[in-house]
């Protein structure tokens, strides 16, 4: 079995390049939905979250304000950390648990697609890394329009990672998505060729 560790910047096109991964076979451990599921209602991360932050952290339907929940930790780097360390043992976890099943079941090509690869070092689960990467400006641009957030939030998001710059520094495989898909499509394609190949 070979490991991808997919990361990037927020916004700087994981998800998309992941897809593309997936149509093409791979298979692939998203972290972000990991981290969604950890944090259902009464689970024990959801409990925690509760009586550290509050009723005004949930829903009317007991799900989890994700939006208030973010307003409140991408402005205040104490309460993410506190909240990062209650979620990441989990997700550690499950992103483990499935790499061993999937290696027993002999899936050839796995992927990680992982915001916090580098930052949480989970980098070292893979293989090799690939970021996906875009200037600030598109970055901010897309992250703004994908997720309805203003500027200031959005750039509270981005400045909660290890800016993307150093990501492309620690990268074994580097995609430009500053264009379009069909060439950003090319650049997976051409290293998922390779690594078939193997
Ligand atoms: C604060 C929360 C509730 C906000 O939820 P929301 O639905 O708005 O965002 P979502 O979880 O879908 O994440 C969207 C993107 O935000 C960025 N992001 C998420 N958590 C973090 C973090 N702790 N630090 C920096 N960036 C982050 C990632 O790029 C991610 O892809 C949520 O992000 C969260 O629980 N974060 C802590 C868990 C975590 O670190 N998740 C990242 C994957 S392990
Ligand atoms: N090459 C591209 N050209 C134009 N828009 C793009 C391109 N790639 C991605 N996008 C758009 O940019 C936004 C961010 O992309 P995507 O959701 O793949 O990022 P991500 O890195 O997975 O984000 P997150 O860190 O939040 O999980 C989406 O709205 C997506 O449709």
């Amino acid at each position: 079995m070979f490991v991808i560790g997919l990361t990037g910047g927020i916004a700087s096109g994981k998800s998309t390049v992941s897809k593309i991964l997936a149509q093409a076979g791979a298979h692939i451990i998203d972290a972000d939905k990991i981290a969604h599921d950890v944090v259902m209602p009464n689970q024990l991360a959801w409990q925690k979250i509760v009586s550290h932050f509050g009723m005004s952290t949930i829903l009317e339907n007991g799900q989890l304000d994700r939006a208030a929940l973010g307003a409140t930790v991408f402005s205040n780097p104490a309460q993410r950390k506190w909240l990062e360390e209650l979620i990441h043992p989990f997700v550690r976890a499950a992103i483990e648990k499935k790499i061993q099943v999937w290696n027993a079941e002999k899936k050839e090509i796995v992927v990680l697609d992982i915001p916090l690869l580098y930052e949480a070092g989970w980098d070292t689960l893979a293989d090799e890394t690939w970021v996906v990467s875009v200037d600030t400006a598109t970055q901010l641009k897309r992250l703004v329009q994908r997720d309805r957030l203003s500027l200031m939030q959005a750039q509270k998001r981005i400045d909660s990672q290890m800016p993307l710059i150093e990501k492309v520094k620690r990268a074994d495989y580097v995609i430009d998505n500053m264009f379009d898909l069909a060439k950003t499509r090319e650049q997976v394609l051409k290293r998922w060729n390779q690594i078939r190949k193997r």
